[in-house]
């Protein structure tokens, strides 16, 4: 790999705020126009935070930026407070908190109803600021005689006044801002945004509270559209009503795909295109009310022909120009495979180390009329080795997800190292040791696989939920013995930075053990690990899961008996949702009942 300049986008982002009011007014740019895009640059920001990096499409928010802009354009026009700056910060503070509750009533939808509940949260601001709240906010008039910012330094105050000094103002706010982004992005509480935006059920049941996440990156997302409405008021002197309008919601939208989500510069690049489209088409062609009518289409055209918006063309552009990719797509080497090391991998102590770590009495789960599950009573002891059987469609996956408490059983319960997790959450169980890997794998497809290793191992290292928004990564101690052992252990030392999306299927698989080996459990399910492979992944498979059992309790179901047989110490036999019999491989090879119900069912596999 590589090594990255440190800071090197910050750099960069400095020389061209520094280059910008000498680079851009040539080319067609008004003052008005490049102070908007500074603004709408750092709104923006916000935003992909949540909709780039978290996945969370909002159009909420107009109603922060309204909220921001008009709660700071107050105290400075309508009380004594004079400091521009402060009225700034605490226009934010109060987006924040509107961000909070807002966030706890939206959050708990996913996918469009959060989307529609955001559509409708702003049209309730809006309303509010129209009537009930009009004799603070001015109602359609707006507040004027916002002044501008000054910086008082005791001998002397500087004001912030001609366009240079405006734009200067706004540019170190944007800044700031960014620089305060890329941060968080680099930061484990922003790898775990991702792991999000990924696959959320999967963010979840590797042990990450995904909803205080998702609430905390909501209310960072108004508070920078609350500071940018509080700029916007500076720069016009005035805060307009129409900051509160749903068009601002769409517009930040807009901007944010046309520049390119999930990459921070993308809303400054979609925010100059747009905002220099729009003047253009309005003052220089004149194009009187059709000018929205272009700008559609342009902005349709952008987004289908740039998927990753102007961002990802120019990363396409710097690749071809370079000669590199930005996907390493090295082939999996044919022999040679790192020998595992267990050394580092640790997995979490349990309460006792004798009886039986798992305990499952009247298991029951209905799904309407079916019955998945029916009064399984079922126990394994600490260190042992368990396979489960059963033709398809016996309930096996469906027990799995009651144990690691994904699904919640109809009725009987579930005891876990001594302890009553019936009625717990998948998380928590994560938490305490319990996980599995799943018979369809379950990755986060776009990462890497040092960064799918490194989501698992912070839930463990970090606990269920963590605010370390700034935090480097290289600060969170044993992060990286963790992801490497792991790796090691699952043979992907060689392609820990391959994207999931790039890998093999057998390494997909082996991944998808990886995830829930790097939680460090005590007790590991496993549904299905050899499914879909050849024969020669099975028996490197089965050489892995041998060396992963060392001192780890292991409940593994496979169709490949074989495979299956010489792994574990005893099998349990599920069938139409009942336990049929329980037994050692031999005995269960033997039992006529055990062949009746293969020969009776699909498969016939136990010859
Ligand atoms: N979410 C669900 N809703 C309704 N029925 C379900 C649901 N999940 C499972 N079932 C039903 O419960 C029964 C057991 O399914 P389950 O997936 O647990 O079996 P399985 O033994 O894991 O099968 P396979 O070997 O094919 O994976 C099946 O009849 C299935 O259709």
């Amino acid at each position: 790999m590589s090594r990255k300049i440190p800071f090197l986008a910050e750099l960069l982002t400095l020389l061209a705020l520094i280059a910008v009011p000498f680079i851009l007014p040539p080319l067609g740019f008004t003052p008005a126009t490049i102070n908007r895009i500074m603004i709408f640059g750092l709104v923006g920001i916000g935003f992909d935070l949540l909709f780039g990096y978290t996945g969370l499409l909002s159009f909420g928010q107009s109603a922060f930026f309204g909220t921001g802009g008009m709660f700071a354009a107050y105290l400075l026009t309508q009380t004594s407070f004079t400091n521009v700056v402060l009225a700034i910060i605490f226009g934010t503070i109060v987006a924040g908190v509107a961000g909070y509750l807002v966030g706890m009533v939206a959050l708990r939808r996913t996918g469009i109803y959060f989307a529609m509940i955001t559509v409708a949260i702003a049209e309730v601001f809006f309303f509010m600021e129209f009537n009930p709240l009009a004799e603070y906010t001015g109602g359609e008039n707006g507040l004027p005689g916002v002044p501008s910012a000054s910086l008082g330094l005791g001998f002397t105050t500087i004001q912030f006044k001609s366009d240079l000094e405006q734009y200067a103002f706004f540019a170190f706010w944007f800044f700031i801002g960014l620089a305060i982004a890329l941060r968080m992005v680099r930061s484990p509480f922003g790898l775990v945004m991702r792991a999000i935006r990924e696959n959320p059920d999967r963010a979840l049941a590797l042990g990450h509270n995904i909803h205080r996440y998702k609430l905390v990156v909501f209310i960072v997302a108004a508070m920078y559209a609350g500071f940018g409405g509080g700029l916007l008021a500076v720069m016009q002197g005035f805060m307009p009503p129409d900051a509160f309008m749903f068009a601002t919601s769409g517009e930040v939208v807009m901007m944010t795909a046309i520049g390119g989500a999930g990459t921070l510069f993308g809303p400054l690049l979609g925010s100059a295109t747009w905002l220099l489209l729009s003047d253009f088409f309005q003052t220089v062609l004149n194009l009187g009310a059709t000018w929205k009518l272009i700008l559609g289409i342009v902005f349709v055209l952008l987004v289908v022909f740039l998927r990753r918006g102007l961002v990802g063309l120019f990363v396409d552009i710097y690749h071809k120009l370079v000669g590199t990719h930005k996907r390493t797509s090295a082939p999996e080497p044919a022999t040679a495979m790192p020998t595992a090391s267990t050394g580092a991998l640790r997995h979490k102590s349990t309460r006792n180390q004798s009886g039986h770590i798992i305990e499952v009495k009247g298991l029951t789960k209905h799904y309407g009329g079916i019955a998945a599950n029916s009064d399984i009573d079922f126990a394994v002891n600490y260190g042992e080795i368990r396979g489960i059987i059963g033709p398809n469609g016996a309930g096996k996956s469906t027990f799995f997800k009651m144990l690691t408490c994904e699904v919640k059983p109809t009725s009987g319960t579930i005891k876990f190292d001594g302890r009553d997790i019936t009625h717990m959450g998948v998380t928590e169980a994560c938490q305490i040791g319990l996980t599995k890997s799943y018979q369809i794998n379950q990755l986060f497809e776009r990462l890497t696989v040092r960064q799918n290793l490194m989501i698992s191992a912070l839930a463990e290292l970090r606990g269920k939920f963590k605010a370390d928004l700034l935090k480097s990564m290289d600060k969170v101690r044993g992060l990286t013995a963790q992801v490497e052992s792991t790796a090691a252990l699952v043979h992907l030392t060689h392609r820990l930075d391959a994207q999931v999306a790039d890998l093999a299927y057998g390494e997909k698989r082996r991944l998808e053990v990886g995830l829930a080996l790097a939680t460090s459990p005590s007790l590991l399910l496993l549904d299905e690990p050899l499914a879909g492979m050849s024969a020669e992944e099975r028996i490197e498979t089965v050489a892995l899961l041998k060396s992963i059992a060392k001192g780890r309790t292991l409940v593994i179901i496979d169709h490949d008996m074989d495979s299956l047989f010489e792994l574990v110490e005893r099998v349990t036999v599920l069938q139409e949702g009942r336990l049929l019999v329980e037994g050692t491989p031999d005995e269960i090879k033997n039992n006529a009942l055990v062949q009746e119900a293969y020969l009776g069912g699909v498969h016939g596999e136990t010859q």
